[in-house]
């Protein structure tokens, strides 16, 4: 018998994509959203293969998700060698209601996020708060880090030529 109500849990993931814009490109980002119970583990595994970024969600007002954060955080630099990650503390919108309800010291966090050089950003969904920054920094990241990629994969480019095609190359059109 189920000790959660399934009917509001992710069961496997869900996929979505979003037609991002950064400067004069357009990138298109594959969007698994996982399930984060310890029961579908397996499964996620599955969906993060060969991603190449990884927004790590915990709830800003709950410690043990920062904890099952870090488990996540830690499979990913074991596994994802190419994956960036984005940490990100949900429902912020509850700590503009109430300071006191803030789980995890803001300066441990950030401590935290410098030691795995990851970003970290405070969003809600209920008001929409730094979800649009979040996706575009995961999406300029991608084409600004594909790009360098390409430079120094390839035989090298001169850096000083600055209307080198491999400014402007692109990931996904
Ligand atoms: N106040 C507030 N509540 C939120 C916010 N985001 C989610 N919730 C609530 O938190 C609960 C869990 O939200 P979900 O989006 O299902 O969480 P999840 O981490 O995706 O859960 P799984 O699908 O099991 O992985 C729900 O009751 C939501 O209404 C938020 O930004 N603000």
């Amino acid at each position: 018998v189920p000790t959660t109500p399934l009917a509001s849990q992710t069961i496997g993931a869900a996929f979505v994509a979003k037609v991002m814009t950064v400067g004069e490109q357009t990138v298109t980002l594959g969007i698994w959203d996982t399930a984060g119970s310890e029961r579908y583990e397996a499964m996620s595994r599955i969906y993060y293969r060969g991603a190449r970024a990884a927004v790590v969600c915990y709830d800003l007002t709950d410690s043990g998700s920062f904890q099952r954060a870090k488990f996540w955080v830690n499979e990913l630099q074991n596994c994802e060698e190419g994956c960036r990650i984005y940490l990100c503390g949900t429902k912020s919108d509850l700590l503009e209601e109430d300071r006191r309800k803030r789980g995890v010291d803001f300066h441990d966090v950030q401590d935290y996020v410098d030691e795995i050089k990851a970003d970290h950003f405070e969003t809600s969904s209920k008001t929409g708060q730094s979800v649009d920054e979040l996706f575009q920094k995961v999406a300029e990241d991608y084409v600004n880090f594909t790009a360098f990629q390409v430079m120094t994969e390839d035989k090298g480019v001169n850096l000083g030529q600055r209307n080198s095609p491999y400014f402007y190359s692109c990931c996904h059109h």
